[in-house]
Formats: C-alpha cells, structure tokens, sequence
C-alpha cells in the first residue's frame, strides 16, 4: 500500500452501519436516531435489585459488581431511562444497600429513578417495588389516585442490562392489551423431573416448552391484585409473576420471544461475559482527527483502507469544531494523529471536549495518540514530548475515565515499510480501543 496522494479531511464512515440503538448495552442517552415509538399511557419499571448474589461466590451483590468501573445496575438503569416513553423507574434494593444505591443514583446521574426496600425474597422486593408505584413507601401500600397509578408495570430484574427499546415496547403494549405480558426464549436444555432416590423420572419434551425471561409486563391492576391475593408460600418460593397473575387474577399473559441477549447475570462468568460485551459494543466507532495536516491526512486514509484489523466505524475529521463535535457523542472513541512538536496540546484540547459534554460519565473514552514523526531523525523520542510528560497526562486523564494511549509512527518513504508501520498502528489501535486496559495508559507502542 504506497502513501496516496493527500485525501480531503471530509468525514468518512466506513464499516458496519453504527447502530442506532445498541443492541446489548444501553447507549449514554437515548439515540435520536432509534425509531421514535410513541405509548399513550403511563409505564413504570420495576427493577429487584435486593438480593445478595449467592451464586457469584462474591462478598458484593452482583448488581453492585463494577463492570469498566460502573456498578452492572446502572447499565440496567440506563437502558430504561434512555426509553422516553417510560415515566418512572423504581429500584428495590436491600435496607443495607440504600446508601450504596442512592450513591449510584447521584454519580451516574441517573433520572426518573427512586430506590425502596426489598424483602426477603424477589417477590416480596417486587411487591414492594408494586406497592411504592400505588403511592406506597415500598412496605406499606399507599392510595395513589388511580390517575397516578402506571397503567403497566414492566418488571426487570436488574441483573439483565442487555434489554431493548423495542422488546420494551412490545411487551408494554401486549400487558396493555392482555393484562400480562412475558419474554421467553427457547431452552437450551432438555427439561426432566428426578426421583426422590435421584434417578430420572421423566423428561418433558423441549419443542413444547420456553424459558421465562425479563421484562415482564402487566397492568397495574394485575399485578397489585395477584400480589394482594397470593400466598405467604408464594412470596417465599416463587420464581414466576406470569403464574401468580395467571393463578390469582385468571390472565394468561402474552409470551413474546426476545433475542439471545435477555439472559440473567447469575454466576461470576456471567460477569466476564457481560464485561466483555459492553467492551464490544463501546469499540464499534472511532474517529481519527488528523489537525488539518497533510502527513496526518494520510495517514488516516491509510487507516480508512486497513479496515481489516481496525474493523470498526471510522470518522476522518480535522478537529471535533462546529458539526464534527457530534463525534464527542455516543459510543466514538478517538485516534488522534499529531506530528507537531510534542503533540500533547492536542491531546489536552480533545480532553476539555470531552470533559465539557461529561461524555465519560457512563464510560471509559479511549484516545489513542498517534505520533507521527515525519522528521528524517529515526531516535524515537526525537520530536515527541517526554515519556514522563505523556505519563503525566494520561495519568490525570485517567482518574477523570478517560483512557490515553500512545503510539509512535515514524514516516518512512519506503513503500513497504510504510505499510507495515500503517497495519502495526491499526492492529495497535485496534487491540487498545477493544481491550481498554488501564495498564496501558500513558504508554506509547512501537508501530
Ligand atoms: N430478595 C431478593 C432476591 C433477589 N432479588 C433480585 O431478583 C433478581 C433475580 O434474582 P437472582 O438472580 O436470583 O438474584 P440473587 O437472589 O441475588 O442471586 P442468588 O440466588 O445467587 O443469591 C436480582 O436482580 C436480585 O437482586 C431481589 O430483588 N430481592
Ligand atoms: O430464580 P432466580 O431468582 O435466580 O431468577 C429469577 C428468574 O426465575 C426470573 O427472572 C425468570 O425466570 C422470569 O420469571
């Protein structure tokens, strides 16, 4: 790949489609470009997030476990609050967790959200969840007028972040319609019963049957009428609101089969995977700014055409000024290539860009500062600031979740060799803006 003549700076998108909405992680707000549905009565969301987490083997409930530095329940939180036509969110939380809950609510600057006790079982968190939407203070049942009350009630434990606006939907309008409402997905597993002696007894036949996922839907009504009427026995061993309104109010609740993405945060995995699929979802963008120069210009073209190890959405712009500062929105991270002196004037431009809109509130941003040294001295620390200076920085960066990495290209008029460097510094990239180690931060790679 020989250096092309000098491409203009216009913003070029390559790759797959940026995704409107996100389909496992909630975005930082709600996409102005995700389709706009409209629900013409009151919906409130009811999050249980009062259990202890048992089976992570871990001292902190997983719903508080840090997933990037942020509680997994703030993602979950998120992906509500972003869904416009959703009026309230009430999170049920252990009395010895409030603090800590309340603490996520202030510093992620969550909205529409509210925390109550739980109880000692997830369906007596839910009905505590239930009753403070009818105006109660989450244990004693309140008399909200009926105009106040939520026409639906979606249900969601808040250990599944990875829902969509548009299951939201339908499963608010089908409890609307049937008065209950119910995600399933197809079991992966064959289901059998066993003999008290441990032998099997029989097996059910798969085909006939579907796994009960979140969100649940259901009127108001509903499912403050089957808590009223439902058992101390099922308040201790029940798993299942769809059998309680199907049992004590007689609905047979709308089954409507969600994607892959539904499952339930349970085991310590569970926390891996769901880490490492927010990380693919956050590494889908980024945008090279170049400065306006010409070495920097090609580059980034060469970049554009290395899609196969930068395989994501790439934006080439000059500067992040006037309609290019859309790019310190959404999910974008940024390459930033520089050939001035040091280049660490740049590096703190785009840091008060991103401060001034909070972008990394939600999550960390990553920066990956591409040195290109177009000097004909070949010592690498020729034209670049000190190590310590870049160290300095991106330390400081850091504590603000923002992740700066360095790596140092020196312009070669050799064809091949350039090409090679081209590849290292998208392969490089690449890996630093999937894998956001803060090992790495300040460090500066060799392409
Ligand atoms: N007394 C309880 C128990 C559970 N939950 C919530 O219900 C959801 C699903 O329950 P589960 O996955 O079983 O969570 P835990 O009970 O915390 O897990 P474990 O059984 O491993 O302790 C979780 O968000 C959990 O916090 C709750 O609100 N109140
Ligand atoms: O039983 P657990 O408390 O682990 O999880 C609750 C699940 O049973 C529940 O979320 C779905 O099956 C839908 O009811």
């Amino acid at each position: 790949m020989n250096p092309p003549n000098a491409p203009g700076d216009n913003p070029v998108r390559t790759g797959p489609a940026h995704p409107s909405v996100l389909p496992t992680c909630a975005a930082v707000e709600r996409d102005p470009r995700a389709a706009e549905r409209s629900v013409d009565f009151p919906v409130s969301v009811v999050l249980p997030a009062g259990g202890t987490g048992e089976r992570t083997g871990l001292q902190t409930p997983k719903q508080f476990c840090s997933l990037l530095g942020r509680p997994l329940i703030s993602y979950t939180i998120q992906a509500f609050e972003r869904v416009s036509w959703i009026h309230s969110v009430v999170v049920v939380v252990a009395k010895e967790n409030m603090d800590r809950m309340m603490d996520i609510i202030q510093r992620f600057q969550h909205r529409k959200v509210r925390a109550v006790p739980g109880g000692s079982t997830r369906h007596r968190s839910i009905c505590n969840g239930v009753l403070a939407l009818g105006g109660g203070d989450g244990e004693e049942e309140g008399e909200r007028p009926v105009a106040e009350r939520p026409k639906v009630v979606i249900i969601h434990d808040a250990v599944r972040p990875f829902v969509e606006e548009e299951l939201l939907y339908n499963i608010a309008i089908a409890a609307k319609e049937q008065g209950a409402a119910g995600a399933i997905r197809p079991l992966v597993s064959t289901v059998i019963a066993t003999t008290s002696e441990g032998f099997l007894d029989h097996s059910l036949e798969r085909a006939k049957y579907r796994a009960s996922e979140m969100p649940q839907g259901f009127t108001y009504d509903v499912i403050y009428q089957a808590y009223k009427k439902c058992t101390e026995s099922d308040f201790e061993f029940g798993t299942e609101c769809l059998h309680l309104a199907l049992q004590y109010c007689g609905t047979n609740a709308k089954l409507i089969e969600g994607p892959p993405a539904l499952w339930k945060v349970t085991y310590k995995r569970d926390l891996a995977a769901a880490e490492s699929i927010i990380k693919d979802t956050l590494s889908r963008s980024a945008c090279v700014i170049t400065g306006g120069s010409e070495p920097a210009a090609i580059l980034a073209d060469a970049l554009h055409k290395a899609v196969g190890p930068l395989d994501m959405e790439l934006g080439i712009v000059p500067d992040l000024m006037g309609v290019n500062s859309g790019y310190l929105f959404k999910e974008w991270n940024f390459i930033l290539i520089s050939v001035s002196q040091s280049g660490l004037s740049e590096v703190k431009t785009i840091l008060t860009h991103l401060e001034a809109v909070n972008r990394a509130l939600l999550y960390p941003v990553v920066i990956v500062w591409v040195h290109l040294n177009v000097s004909d001295e070949l010592s690498v620390s020729g034209r670049m600031a000190e190590p310590g200076a870049i160290m300095d920085l991106a330390s400081a960066a850091k504590l603000r979740n923002i992740l700066v990495f360095g790596i140092q290209l020196h312009q070669s008029k050799d064809a091949g060799r350039w090409e090679r460097s081209v590849l290292r510094v998208a392969e490089v990239a690449s890996a630093l803006i999937r894998g956001r180690s803060t090992a790495l931060v300040g460090q500066i790679l060799q392409a």
